[in-house]
């Protein structure tokens, strides 16, 4: 049998923009011949991505600029894992209005977290305003094609 690459994506998303990112994403991994999983931040241990050949992350930014509480636990223990030879990506969804200065920070957060665990950045990270526009989906296309080849 072949052995086909695995994608993980976990997520986080409290009105429905990043679970949305989430779908988008798997649709288009999935069209790339990808093997996925989508898996909500609260049924995740930071040991998910063992398995996988590529591990995504997709989240939104809460309070000021910071990691949302159903991710906290799984953010600080993310960085202690080993995840030397497989690939990373990370999308966030923020408020590019309200939330100028601190946009999207939860994604860079987790950029940090997984270049502490060896993984190597496969695509650029990603950062929506809410929710997927075209434009964004274009881009969400871009980041699933590098992922594929990285
Ligand atoms: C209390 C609160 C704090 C927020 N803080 C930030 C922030 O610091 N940076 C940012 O980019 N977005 C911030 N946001 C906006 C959300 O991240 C944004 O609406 C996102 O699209 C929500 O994603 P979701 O629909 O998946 O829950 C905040 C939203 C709320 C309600």
């Amino acid at each position: 049998m072949i052995q086909m690459t695995l994608a993980k994506i976990v997520y986080a998303s409290m009105t429905g923009n990043t679970e949305g990112i989430s779908e988008i994403l798997e649709e288009k991994l999935k069209a790339a011949g990808l093997d996925v999983e989508r898996i909500e931040a609260d049924d995740a241990d930071s040991d998910v991505f063992e398995d996988a050949d590529i591990a995504i992350v997709a989240t939104y930014t809460y309070g000021v600029g910071e990691v949302p509480d159903e991710f906290e636990d799984f953010h600080n223990d993310l960085s202690s894992e080993t995840l030397s030879g497989k690939i990373y990506g990370v999308v966030g969804s923020g408020d590019q209005e309200m939330h100028a200065a601190t946009f999207c920070k939860a994604a860079d957060l987790f950029e940090a977290a997984f270049e502490a665990t060896g993984a190597k950045k496969g695509s650029a990270t990603v950062k929506i305003d809410q929710d997927a526009e075209a434009d964004d989906v274009a881009r969400l296309q871009t980041f699933v094609d590098e992922l594929a080849k990285a």
